[in-house]
């Protein structure tokens, strides 16, 4: 990626998340400056409590910050509202998770439809566009399949359609191979960098596995609540 040739689709300065349990305060993440430009594939790097999922929940619109600034396309997340924040997690980001999220009563197809029903498109463009999706995925076989009918890279996969349905300019995926096996972690790799080599979106990725460090652009490495190394691919 010519990293002089996008622009900076990610601002952070100062991020920082303590978490306050009782009398306690818990650094999530503390004083995080950052940029990433659009169309760049991170893979985020760092030992269980380094704050990785902290700093891809606050990118994701799930949580906010507690000091500091995060600017995600343009927008503000530190001073969204709610309803501006619901709004954010359905038009820029997609998100994945490892333990795939899932509602259990719907469908493989209901599952992808959801989160543009609840943006409010019209149901007959959004099935269209989920079964594209899902063909895409390999999974045009299991369109009524509930999830416990599924293996779990089918799951991944159905979790990567419905992280899809409302064309995102950001993917942020959590660990996204932690329960799958080898096979189906490195197809789930592969789909990640096919929607950032093809389709040109930003992906980011946090990981124990080796398994995406092929791919990487850029690696941030975490220890503490705290970057201690950005690395850009020679
Ligand atoms: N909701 C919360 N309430 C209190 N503390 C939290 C909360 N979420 C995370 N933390 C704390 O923030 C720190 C960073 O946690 P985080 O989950 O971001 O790390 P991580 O790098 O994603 O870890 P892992 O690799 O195990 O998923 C840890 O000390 C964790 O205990």
């Amino acid at each position: 990626m010519n990293k002089a040739s996008t622009e900076v689709q990610i601002s952070a300065r100062r991020l920082t998340r303590i978490y306050r349990l009782g009398e306690t305060e818990v650094v999530g993440i503390n004083h995080i400056d950052l940029d990433i430009h659009e169309g760049e594939l991170v893979v985020l790097k760092g030992n269980s409590g380094s704050g990785k999922s902290t700093l891809l929940a606050l990118l994701a619109g799930l949580d906010q910050p507690t000091d500091g600034e995060l600017i995600v396309a343009g927008q503000n997340l530190c001073k969204a509202s709610t309803a501006q924040l619901t709004l954010y997690r359905r038009a820029t980001v997609g998100i994945i998770f490892q333990s795939f999220n899932l509602l259990p009563t719907l469908t493989v197809l209901e599952n992808t439809c959801l989160p543009a029903l609840l943006a409010g498109k019209p149901l007959s463009p959004v099935k269209s566009r989920a079964q594209e999706l899902l063909e895409w995925l390999n999974l045009g076989s299991r369109l009524q399949h509930l999830p416990s009918q599924l293996s779990g890279g089918e799951m991944q996969r159905t979790a990567i359609a419905r992280a899809l349905i409302n064309d995102p300019a950001i993917i942020l995926a959590d660990e996204p191979t932690g329960n799958l096996d080898s096979r189906n972690g490195e197809l789930v790799i592969e789909l990640l960098w096919q929607l950032n080599r093809k389709f040109g979106r930003t992906v980011i990725i946090a990981t124990h596995s080796v398994l995406a460090d092929p791919y990487a652009g850029l690696f941030l490495f975490l220890k503490d609540g705290v970057i201690t190394e950005h690395r850009w691919k020679k």
